[in-house]
This record gives structure tokens, sequence and C-alpha cells, in this order.
């Protein structure tokens, strides 16, 4: 089984001097007993990976283009994360498929080159609460992650992160039972897929995970990790996740 992920995503959020966090993660936890990943803005990831040197923190971007490269102001491309030292890279995130439109087939398009760049792709999906109130979460999810995994994903360079919209910044959490299910049926699909090794992928929780809420997250079957936004920025609360999540990878 690969390790746990704990992954930090920090957003729109974060300038030079919240490479601070960086140095105080590494200082309260200088041999985490899971894997941890941290996606600032790409502005700053050369620095970071500058900053974070041979301590094991991994880094990756929070999007990429489809391209490696051309006429596209304003964006940037797998290989030039990679370039700047990400070895991951986010994409499909809800707030990217609301704010800019992106299909699934945008999403595997992106995987596709994370993939090519040689970047671990974090594929996103998640139900709106409408979706759920309707009865739809898991026809919702399933055809997400359809349509979002290109033929390059293996579980080695895929993770998948469960964000239920709803539960993003909101406080709010699905029930240990509702998050339940879904791992459980996002590791059925896999393993039509991925046959034997489908364990191998692993499925992420995104959505309020809080130091306070992330052992009993952590404890559910099919989690091997979360994906953390705003409890991600302070090392003071990354920190107790990152240690939860070591306690039940040991
Ligand atoms: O990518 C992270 C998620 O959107 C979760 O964000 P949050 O932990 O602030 O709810």
């Amino acid at each position: 089984m690969p390790r746990k992920l704990a992954a930090g995503n920090w957003k729109m959020n974060g300038m030079a001097a919240s490479l601070a966090e960086i140095d105080a993660l590494v200082k309260a936890h200088p041999s985490p007993a899971c894997e941890v990943l941290i996606c600032p803005p790409a502005t700053l990831i050369a620095q970071m990976a500058w900053k974070v040197g041979k301590n094991p923190i991994a880094l990756g971007g929070q999007d990429c283009h489809s391209e490696a490269s051309g006429a596209h102001t304003g964006d940037i491309s797998a290989p030039m994360l990679a370039d700047a030292g990400a070895s991951y890279v986010i994409v499909g995130h809800s707030e990217r498929r609301a704010d800019h439109r992106e299909t699934d087939v945008d999403v595997a398009a992106k995987a596709r080159a994370a993939h090519a760049a040689g970047l671990t792709a974090v594929i996103c999906v998640g139900e709106t609460e409408a979706q759920r109130d309707a009865g739809e979460t898991l026809a919702i999810i399933g055809a997400q992650l359809a349509g979002s995994l290109p033929e390059s994903a293996t579980p080695a360079n895929s993770v998948v992160a469960y964000e239920p919209v709803w539960a993003i910044g909101t406080g709010r959490t699905p029930t240990l039972e509702q998050i339940g299910e879904v791992h459980g049926f996002l590791r059925a699909e896999l393993a039509k897929r991925f046959e034997g090794t489908a364990a191998d992928m692993r499925l992420l929780y995104g959505g309020s995970v809080k130091p306070s809420n992330a052992a009993e997250i952590f404890a559910v079957a099919d989690v091997d990790g979360a994906l953390v936004g705003g409890a991600s920025l302070k090392a003071d609360d990354f920190g107790p996740i990152v240690a939860a999540l070591g306690a039940a990878s040991a």
C-alpha cells in the first residue's frame, strides 16, 4: 500500500511571508509517518522548493494547462510546474470547475498533461448540495470519475480527492457513513478498471477537515488521506492533521 497523503491546498492565499509556515511544519514534524504535500500558489513553488530542501514535503500546483507550452496567456503548464519543483498537481477542483467552467473532458486533458510531465495528478470529484439532496451523489461522482481519469492514469500517478462542494470552506462535513459510502463506491469503481491494484490508488477526503475532526475521518475505510484547504495555511492547524494521519497509518 502507498503511504497515506496529507495534502494542503493553499488556493489563492500566501505571499512570501507565508513560507515561514513551512519552517514551522518541518520543525514540528521532521519525519512525518505519512506523505505531506503542499500546493501553494504557483508563484511560491520555486521558493518553497528551495526552502523545503531535503525535508520530506512534496510540492504541487493547483491547476495546469492541457498543453505543454504555447500561446495561452496567464496559464501555466505541467512541465513548468515540474521545472519549479512540483511533483503533484491538483486538477478538476470544484472551484476550477465552477469558476472556469472546466468539464470532465478538460480535467482529463489536464491530468494527461500532468502525467506526461511526470507529475502525480490529484483529480477532484464531488457533488453539490442540490445533487446530494436529489439522491444523485453516486451517479454524479461515478460520471465525474469516469470522465476525468484519462487513459494515462495509474494508481502510481494519480490520486482521487472526494470533495463535496457543500463541505468546502463551510465548516460542514458529511457524516462518517456518507464519507465511507462515497469512498467505498470510488474504490469499487476503480477496481473495475485497475482490478488488483485499485487499492493502491489513494483516495483523499476534502471539505472542512480540521484538527478536531481529522482522526475520525481518517478512521473511515478507504480514506487514504485528506485534501485540506483553510486548515493547511497555518502549521499549527495542518501539523495536527499530519500527525493524525500519521497515527492512522501506524
Ligand atoms: O482543496 C481543498 C478543499 O477545497 C477543502 O477546503 P477547506 O478545507 O477549506 O474546506
